[in-house]
């Protein structure tokens, strides 16, 4: 049976500061998502957001960003905007079993009032998501839009009304270092988000990124002109990744050695990452060759197939991808 979302709480007065404390968030992320308690930075994170300061916060990946504007989503009445690079990536490339992964499926899975706006939805779809954005009462909570349809003046306008109404809670940018061209990763349609300050001048802003040299958290700050934001930082230390390096002039056969790596790691799930798709393609027949369940992936090969390698390998059918960088992004 579906649980439905702990009833929310317009937060005014007493009840902004009951609802901001621990005890309450605790008790939503238990019901919502299940986990016992928060990790790492999230409480604060959170705490901060939930009483209108801007934040920024670095976090691993795997930390558990998502949770920091997740819960307040469900913490108050209104709506929390999430703009993410990766939807259209996501929507456009990936199938049913690959899309069952993303947020806003999971999202809604739990009964949590989730969507997101993309290029790639039919405009019926779009309409009814915002119809219910005009209403005086949307149901939606948590929105997940791309950088590209914040710089629209239509989906502006539409944004400011939903704030005159106060029912826009926040603002997380997901994946922020793409907005600095110091950044490994720049989107120059993420420069654009930094008009949502002027539109929107008193909705906090959450900046989120796993990975921000300060030079670049400095650039995110400012390009998105948070004001005395909260900054917050994580240890990037995984203990449960162990790390080994092989010099590969060092070793008289590549393939043979990864072979044996692969094959006394037992029954894993690997990605093995290339720099070339002809490497790619060579290393994937050798191994396969050898008794390893494996495809490759690369950009040189069509939509269908790099789906299907990537639905394989999802749901174990196949035990090891060889890739280039294609790979991370859809
Ligand atoms: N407080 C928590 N306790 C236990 N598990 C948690 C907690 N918060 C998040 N998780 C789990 O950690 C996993 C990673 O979370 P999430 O996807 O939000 O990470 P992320 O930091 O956004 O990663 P990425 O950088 O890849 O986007 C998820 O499976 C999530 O359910």
């Amino acid at each position: 049976m579906k649980k439905s979302p702990l009833p929310v709480q317009n937060l005014s007065g007493k009840d902004k500061q009951r609802n901001c404390g621990k005890e309450a968030l605790v008790k939503l992320l238990r019901w919502n998502f299940g986990h016992p308690d928060f990790r790492g930075n999230q409480l604060e994170v959170i705490q901060a957001v939930l009483s209108g300061r801007d934040c920024f916060c670095l976090m691993p990946t795997g930390g558990g960003k998502s949770m920091c504007y997740q819960i307040p989503a469900l913490a108050k009445t209104g709506i929390v905007l999430v703009i993410s690079p990766l939807i259209a990536l996501m929507v456009s490339i990936c199938h049913d079993s690959f899309l069952l992964e993303n947020q806003v499926t999971a999202l809604k899975e739990k009964g949590i009032a989730a969507d997101f706006l993309s290029s790639t939805q039919t405009s019926q779809l779009k309409n009814k998501i915002h119809e219910d954005l005009d209403s005086g009462q949307p149901t939606i909570r948590l929105l997940y839009v791309t950088p590209e349809l914040i710089a629209t003046s239509g989906f502006m306008s539409r944004l400011k009304r939903i704030h005159s109404r106060g029912l826009l809670n926040l603002i997380a940018v997901d994946e922020a270092h793409c907005i600095s061209s110091w950044g490994h990763d720049f989107r120059p349609s993420y420069r654009k988000l930094s008009s949502l300050r002027n539109h929107l001048q008193d909705v906090p802003i959450l900046a989120l990124t796993a990975t921000a040299v300060p030079k670049v958290q400095k650039d995110v700050i400012d390009s998105l002109n948070l004001q005395n934001p909260l900054v917050l930082k994580s240890s990037f230390n995984r203990s449960n990744i162990y790390y080994e390096v092989r010099y590969k002039d060092l070793l008289d056969d590549t393939y043979a050695d990864l072979c044996d790596v692969l094959k006394s790691a037992g029954d894993v799930c690997a990605i093995v990452y290339c720099l070339e798709r002809t490497t790619c393609d060579d290393l994937s027949t050798h191994l396969s060759k050898n008794g390893i369940s494996c495809a490759a992936y690369h950009a040189g090969l069509n939509n269908k197939l790099r789906s299907s390698v990537l639905d394989d390998w999802l749901c174990s059918k196949l035990q090891v991808v060889v890739a280039t960088v294609a790979f991370g992004y859809g």
